[in-house]
């Protein structure tokens, strides 16, 4: 492939071009990025009595556990409680453990900071706890005295003394069984952190992070997804419901079968943007709930005439994000939390792939979120994302939409160039999820043996590749894109592929991460068009240039998704008339 790269820049490229779609789902955040080690540590979102109340709890020698609504919870946004009955007879330590999400890393050196309620009408002794592998090798241990007749919370801290050599390992809390036999014993609000990202309080596991962090993503599309609709308009993602204490936060049944705890929440995703240094594109409920994926027709929507409280909603959430610390409601709550100086925040979504109720979006619910946000925020440029099919026209008008797009390697491949004749008439797109999900072109997110992908593919990474030279040369119309979904826990997941794979202490990079951090690892600031002067086929290859004229460095960027082992000699050709030495471009890197 001989290829002449023109030295003269054609339009820039956005700063937003790639990122993160992210939403708690293959449990990506409780049990993946967000750092608690205990699953099911309050109890939340589950109903007393049934079998998913116990998740991840079991009794150790013998004590009889059940969770109960009966006394009093934690507080009232924690109603359900770990009731512990101690046997009339017993000896030696007796309790109960938590076997994490699918396993608990224990890292010799790594102190672990951890916290739990509990009370009792009659038992006045210790409380040991301690992290121990399934074999009962303590690697850890701390005893607390204390326990009254009212909710108590303890802390602690401690430090493995080595390293466990796997993940099969619990967090083990006993009592004397002599001097507990017979009582009753409740706990609740059980918390157990490893260090965390940055060290931030409530924080992210540090291999995640770091994982996604390398990859310099400059967008980060949150709560959802799916996850941000709800099952129902009251189990949706509630902004509110997402901040202060962890005792305040009720947690939710998530849109993908598990309970989400909501300890990573509105704040830990601000805070964890602004550490990646990079801008949030916050969706915002528009009024539908995924009630089932059966029939997507189905999906309830609020009327028009009782959409208001919806709306105010979301303008105390903006209010929340980018209201002054003085003198407005949510901006004094954000500094009671912490936080006196705004968030940033340019792009709101207005709902999530809202493409299956289009009427209700198009004939009122787009048009009374933009147009409430844009008249209480009057001094805010805000840029508002449609998220329903691109043909559908709205009042106002969009001028930046959110397409899916989740197909095969040929979809990709023969879209590669759909955005090079895309009118330039001021409409930008943000491709907010797509991956190859499929070797099936007529059926992309059907199951494995239909072609469906386990895992992100060679085939399936060269094919994002070329498709991302598209939007990158068409980085004009094309403002914002991301891959999806992020995170997959390999014990518990919904959706194939993800970028990364892991499990409570490895993870696994994919082709696709790879692509995704090579395109955004080398970013130019301006399109460089070529021109390619070799005969030969060049259809499996597909490029995009670029330079960056902070560092003064041309990019090619090239996809071969041909399946011959095709070497393609690419020779940068500079018309000598460009090539005068003061020419920002003579300077090859
Ligand atoms: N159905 C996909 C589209 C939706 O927005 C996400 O929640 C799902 C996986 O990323």
């Amino acid at each position: 492939l001989i290829l002449n790269i023109s030295a003269t820049a054609t339009h820039t490229i956005p700063s937003t071009l790639y990122g993160y779609m992210w939403e708690d789902i293959n449990h990506s955040g409780d049990g993946g990025l967000y750092a608690e080690l205990l699953q099911n540590r309050a109890f939340q979102a589950v109903i007393p009595g049934t079998q998913n109340a116990l998740t991840a709890w079991q009794p150790f020698n013998g004590a009889r556990l059940s969770v109960t609504s009966k006394t009093s919870g934690v507080s009232p946004s924690l109603p359900n409680s770990l009731q512990v009955q101690i046997p009339q007879v017993v000896s030696g330590p007796i309790g109960f453990e938590n076997t994490g999400y699918w396993g608990i890393k224990v890292q010799s050196g790594w102190t672990y900071q951890g916290s739990f309620y509990a009370k009792s009408a009659t038992f006045t002794g210790a409380v040991t706890v301690s992290l121990k592998s399934a074999q009962g090798t303590a690697f850890a241990t701390k005893a607390l005295t204390g326990i009254t007749t009212s909710w108590k919370k303890f802390t602690f801290e401690f430090q493995p003394s080595v390293s466990a050599d796997n993940d099969e390992n619990v967090f083990n809390v006993v009592v004397d069984g002599k001097a507990a036999a017979g009582q009753n014993i409740f706990f609740g609000m059980f918390s157990l952190f490893p260090p965390t990202f940055r060290g931030r309080e409530n924080g992210m596991r540090i291999d995640l992070a770091e994982t996604l962090a390398a990859t310099q993503p400059s967008i980060w599309r949150f709560p959802g997804g799916n996850n941000l609709e709800g099952t129902s308009f009251d189990t949706r993602w509630k902004w509110n419901a997402t901040l202060g204490p962890l005792e305040d936060r009720p947690g939710r049944v998530g849109d993908w079968g598990y309970p989400n705890t909501d300890g990573l929440g509105l704040m830990e995703y601000l805070n964890w943007v602004e550490d990646l240094g990079a801008e949030p594109i916050l969706g915002v409920w528009a009024g539908i709930s995924t009630a089932n994926y059966s029939d997507l027709t189905t999906w309830p929507v609020v009327p028009e005439a009782e959409l208001q409280p919806y709306i105010d909603d979301v303008l105390n959430e903006i209010e929340f994000i980018v209201g002054d610390s003085q003198t407005t409601d949510g901006g004094k709550l954000r500094a009671s939390l912490g936080r006196t100086e705004p968030y940033s925040l340019k792009f709101i979504e207005i709902g999530n792939e809202d493409t299956f109720q289009a009427d209700s979006y198009a004939a009122y619910r787009w048009n009374a979120f933009v147009s409430a946000i844009g008249d209480r925020y009057p001094d805010f440029d805000f840029e508002f994302i449609a998220t329903t099919l691109p043909s559908t026209a709205l009042t106002p008008a969009y001028q930046r939409i959110d397409f899916h797009m989740y197909n095969s390697p040929d979809w990709f491949t023969s879209n590669a160039f759909m955005f090079d004749d895309y009118p330039r008439n001021g409409t930008k797109w943000f491709i907010g999820e797509y991956a190859v999900t499929s070797t099936n072109d007529t059926n992309a997110l059907g199951d494995i043996p239909s072609g469906r992908l386990a895992y992100p593919t060679l085939q399936g990474a060269a094919a994002e590749a070329a498709f991302m030279t598209g939007m990158e040369r068409n980085s004009d119309v094309v403002f914002a894109s991301a891959y999806a979904p992020s995170f997959q826990h390999i014990k518990n997941y919904q959706w194939t592929p993800d970028i990364v794979t892991y499990d409570a202490s490895r993870l696994v990079k994919s082709t696709s991460y790879y692509v995704q951090q090579m395109f955004s690892l080398n970013r130019g600031t301006h399109v460089l068009s070529t021109t390619p002067v070799s005969s030969n086929d060049t259809t499996p290859l597909f490029w995009v240039a670029s330079y960056n004229n902070e560092t003064d460095v041309v990019f090619l960027k090239v996809s071969n998704t041909g399946t011959q082992d095709l070497v393609a000699n690419i020779f940068l050709v500079f018309p000598s008339s460009d090539l005068d030495l003061q020419h920002p471009l003579a300077h090859l890197h």
